[in-house]
C-alpha cells in the first residue's frame, strides 16, 4: 500500500522528468524511488518536445507524447565524464565505437550469456540493455548503481526503473497497435507461398525479379493482399518476438518509374526495426547498412554479406539502434543513389564511429543496391570501392575530384530541397540546403513568425527534420498556426476534422525546443547539438535572435553581441551541416522605408556569416492591406536576389504570391550593399535603385534579360 501511495506521488514527476524510464512494472522499491525522485527534482524541464501537443478545444486536454520527448542535461555528459565515473565505482568498461559497453546490472551474474551487453551511448551518456531491453538516461544508470552500492547487491531487478503507469489512452493505443501488427502479418502469406503467376507479377510490380525465392523466404518477407503491399516483419527484444511491421507498396509513373510508398505499424516514431538484424550472426565483424529492406535484399543476395536496413532510410539513424551495430568492425553505409543519401551516409558515419565506416558514393555506375542488381552490377565490388568515411584535415585534390565531379552533375540536388508551396523562393534561392544560415527579418508584427512557419512546413513536409526554437510564443500557439497552414482551413469551424489533420501532422519529423523567453545560448546550441545526434535534425528555427541578447553581457556593445551570437550559430550549421534560420529583429524601422540588410545587422562582419538574408517587406497598401513582398538580399549559393509580392490567405494562415501576370518575379544581380547599395542589371546594363523604389519596380512587369536577372 505504502509503495503504492509513494509511487503515485512520485508519478507525474517521473513523467516529466524520465520519459524514457517508464515503461515497465512493477514498481520500484522504495530506496530507488526516493533516488530517484531526488535527482529528477533538481532536473531541468525538458526542452524538447516531439511536435504533436497541439492546440486543445475546450474539452480537448493537450496531447503531449511523454513517451517520445526528450531529456537534455543541462550540462551535457562528456565520454571522459562517463569514463571517470565508471572508474570510480570500479565498472570495467570495453570502449566501443559509438557506445561504453558495462556488464548488465540488471541480470544475475550467474545467467549473463553475454556479459558486455549494457551500451551507455558515448554522446548522450543514454543506456540500453540488450538483454532486458532498460533502457534510461545517464543520470537513470547513475542512480541505479548508487542504490546497487548502497544496499551492497550485485544487481538490480530489471524493473527496478518503473513506476509510471499508462493513461488509459496510451495503454489502448499501444494494444491496438499490437493487435494491427498481428493482424496484418497473420493476414498476409509468405510471398514465397503465393501462386507463380501472381508473385511473378508482384516482383514485376515491385521491379523485384531478380530476387530469389530464396532471399524471400530467408528475410520472411510477405504480401498483404488487401492492399498489395509487401509486409517487412521487425522481430526484435530477447525473445526476437514480432514488434512492428512495414508496409510497402509500389504504384510505376508514366515513365516507367515506381513509387513506393511505406507505412509501419508502430508508427514511425517508435518504429526502430533494423530490418535484417535476426539473421546476424554473433561473430559477424562486417556489415551493410542499407536505406531499404528492398536494398537489403539485394546486397544480402548478391554477396552473401550481412546486411540491415534503416527503418527511415536516409532521413535518419536513431541513437537507439547504436548498440545493435556495435559488434561490427565495418560498416558499409550505401542508403542509395542520391546526393541526400550521400550527405545522410556522411553525418551517419560520425555517429557510427568514422573510423570503421566506408560510404558507397552515389553515381552511374553506383546505383542502389537493388537497382544494382537489377542492371547485373557486382555488388560486392562496389562494396570494395567504397571509400573510407575517416578524412584528413587537409585534402588534395585528387581526393576531392568525385566530390566536385558529383555536384557537377546533379546540380538539381546540390540546389536542396525545393519548396513546394513557393517557387519563387525556388527560383532565386534554388533551394534549402544543409549547412546554412539563414537570417530573416522584417518590421515588428509584419508576419515573419507566419511566414516562416509556412516556409519551414512545406520543408518538413517533405522529410526535411525539423526542430523548432520559438522563444516568443509558445509552443500550442506555434503548432495550432502550423496546423491550420497544414490543413489550409481554420479548424475552429470544422472540429470535427481535428483528429484527421492532427494526426496527419503527427506524422511530420516536427520538434519543438521547450524553451520560452530569455534564453543563454549555450543552452540552446546544446540543445540544438544534441537534436542533431538524437534526430538527425537538418533544420533549426530560432525565433528570435533577441531573446538570446538579454541572457550575454550588454555591458558589451550590443551589436558586438549580436555578432557573436550569429557567429555561434554559423558555426553550428557548418560543423553540424544543419540548416539554421535566424529570426531577427530589424535594427531601425522607419514607417515609409523599406528595411535593408543594413537594417538587421550591427555590423559588416555578421552580414558575412549569413548564407542567404530574406527580409519581408510590408508596404500597406489600401488596395491589398495584407500584402507583403519577400526580398532576399544575400544569397552565397549562386548570388541570385530578387523580391516578389506575396499575399496573405487569413483563411488559412499561408502565403501565396498574387495571381500571375499581375506581379512577376524580378531577379537582380547580387552586389552587397556595402560595396555600393542594391546594384542590379536591368537589360543587361546596371542601375542603381533608390530602396524606396525597389518594391514598385519589383512589381511592374518588365522584361530583365542577363545572366542573373532572366525573367522566369
Ligand atoms: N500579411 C499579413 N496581413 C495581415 N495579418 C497578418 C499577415 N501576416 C501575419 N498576420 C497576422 O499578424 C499577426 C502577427 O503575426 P506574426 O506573429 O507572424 O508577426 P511577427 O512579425 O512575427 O511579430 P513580432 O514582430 O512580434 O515577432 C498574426 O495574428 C498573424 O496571423
Amino acid at each position: 500500500m505504502w509503495r503504492n501511495l509513494l509511487l503515485r506521488g512520485t508519478t507525474c514527476l517521473l513523467q516529466v522528468a524520465a520519459p524514457r524510464f517508464l515503461h515497465q512494472r512493477p514498481f520500484p522499491p522504495f530506496s530507488c524511488v526516493r533516488l530517484l525522485t531526488q535527482r529528477l527534482l533538481h532536473r531541468p524541464p525538458q526542452f524538447l518536445d516531439k511536435g504533436y501537443f497541439l492546440a486543445h478545444s475546450g474539452t480537448r486536454a493537450y496531447k503531449n507524447d511523454a513517451k517520445s520527448a526528450l531529456e537534455i542535461p543541462t550540462t551535457p555528459v562528456t565520454i571522459t565524464d562517463i569514463k571517470q565515473y565508471l572508474r570510480s565505482k570500479e565498472i570495467p568498461f570495453h570502449d566501443g565505437h559509438s557506445c561504453l559497453h558495462i556488464q548488465s546490472i540488471f541480470i544475475n551474474p550467474s545467467d549473463r550469456k553475454d556479459s558486455y551487453c549494457l551500451f551507455i551511448d558515448k554522446t548522450t551518456g543514454q543506456f540500453l540493455c540488450k538483454d532486458t531491453m532498460v533502457e534510461g538516461s545517464w543520470e537513470d544508470i547513475q542512480d541505479c548503481l548508487e542504490v546497487m552500492q548502497k544496499q551492497e547487491q550485485d544487481f538490480l531487478s530489471p524493473h527496478v526503473l518503473l513506476g509510471y503507469s499508462e493513461s488509459m489512452e496510451e495503454q489502448e493505443e499501444r494494444e491496438s497497435e499490437l493487435r494491427e501488427v498481428q493482424r496484418i502479418w497473420s493476414s498476409s502469406v509468405p510471398l514465397t507461398d503465393v501462386p507463380e503467376e501472381e508473385a511473378l507479377l508482384v516482383k514485376t510490380m515491385f521491379q523485384i525479379s531478380k530476387v530469389s525465392n530464396a532471399t524471400l523466404k530467408k528475410f520472411g518477407v510477405r504480401l498483404f493482399k488487401p492492399t498489395k503491399s509487401l509486409v517487412f516483419p521487425w522481430f526484435g527484444g530477447p525473445d526476437s518476438s514480432l514488434k512492428g511491421v512495414k508496409l510497402l507498396s509500389a504504384q510505376s509513373t508514366d515513365n516507367n518509374k515506381v513509387i513506393y510508398k511505406e507505412a509501419t505499424v508502430p508508427k514511425c516514431n517508435s518504429f526502430h526495426s533494423l530490418f535484417g538484424l535476426p539473421l546476424v550472426g554473433r561473430m559477424d565483424a562486417e556489415v551493410v547498412l542499407t536505406g531499404s529492406e528492398l536494398d537489403t535484399l539485394a546486397v544480402s543476395q548478391a554477396t552473401g554479406l550481412p546486411s540491415v536496413a534503416l527503418p527511415r532510410g536516409a532521413s535518419c539513424l536513431p541513437p537507439i539502434l547504436l548498440p545493435y551495430l556495435e559488434q561490427f568492425k565495418r560498416v558499409t553505409l550505401w542508403l542509395g543513389d542520391d546526393i541526400r543519401s550521400w550527405e545522410a551516409s556522411k553525418i551517419f558515419s560520425r555517429k557510427l564511429g568514422l573510423r570503421r565506416c566506408s560510404l558507397v558514393r552515389p553515381g552511374e555506375y553506383r546505383p542502389c543496391p537493388m537497382e544494382a542488381l537489377a542492371q547485373g552490377k557486382n555488388l560486392g565490388q562496389i562494396i570494395k570501392s567504397s571509400i573510407p568515411a575517416a578524412h584528413k584535415s587537409i585534402v588534395s585534390f585528387k581526393q576531392l575530384r568525385e566530390d566536385v565531379y558529383g555536384e557537377l552533375s546533379n546540380t538539381e540536388q546540390v540546389a536542396g530541397v525545393k519548396w513546394a508551396r513557393f517557387p519563387e523562393l525556388n527560383r532565386i534561392l534554388k533551394g534549402h540546403r544543409k549547412g546554412e544560415l539563414t537570417v530573416f527579418t522584417g518590421p515588428t508584427g509584419s508576419g515573419k513568425t507566419t511566414f516562416i512557419s509556412e516556409v519551414a512546413l512545406d520543408l518538413c513536409m517533405q522529410g526535411v527534420n525539423t526542430l523548432w526554437g520559438s522563444f516568443e510564443i509558445n509552443n500550442v500557439r506555434l503548432a495550432k498556426v502550423m496546423l491550420t497552414q497544414f490543413a489550409m482551413q481554420r479548424l475552429e469551424n470544422n472540429l470535427e476534422q481535428y483528429d484527421f489533420w492532427a494526426d496527419k501532422f503527427e506524422e511530420l519529423p516536427l520538434y519543438f525546443m521547450t524553451f520560452h523567453g530569455q534564453q543563454n545560448i549555450k543552452a540552446v546550441l546544446d540543445t540544438m547539438q544534441h537534436s542533431v545526434y538524437l534526430y538527425d535534425i537538418n533544420h533549426v528555427i530560432i525565433d528570435n535572435l533577441q531573446f538570446m541578447m538579454g541572457q550575454e553581457n550588454l555591458a558589451v556593445d550590443k551589436f558586438a553581441v549580436q555578432d557573436h551570437i550569429i557567429g555561434a550559430f554559423r558555426k553550428f550549421a557548418t560543423n553540424s551541416s544543419c540548416h539554421v534560420t535566424l529570426v531577427i529583429h530589424p535594427r531601425k524601422e522607419e514607417d515609409d522605408r523599406d528595411l535593408q540588410t543594413a537594417s538587421i545587422f550591427g555590423s559588416a562582419k555578421a552580414s558575412q556569416e549569413a548564407d542567404n538574408v530574406l527580409i519581408l517587406q510590408e508596404k500597406k497598401l489600401a488596395t491589398c492591406p495584407g500584402r507583403r513582398s519577400l526580398q532576399i538580399t544575400k544569397n552565397r549559393f549562386d548570388g541570385d536576389v530578387g523580391i516578389f509580392p506575396l499575399d496573405f490567405l487569413k483563411s488559412s494562415l499561408t502565403f501565396e504570391a498574387p495571381i500571375q501576370g499581375k506581379h512577376k518575379l524580378r531577379k537582380v544581380a547580387f552586389k552587397p550593399e556595402n560595396e555600393g547599395g542594391e546594384g542590379m542589371k536591368v537589360e543587361g546594363k546596371k542601375v542603381e535603385v533608390k530602396k524606396e523604389k525597389v518594391a514598385k519596380i519589383a512589381k511592374a512587369p518588365r522584361t530583365v534579360t542577363g545572366k542573373e536577372s532572366v525573367q522566369k
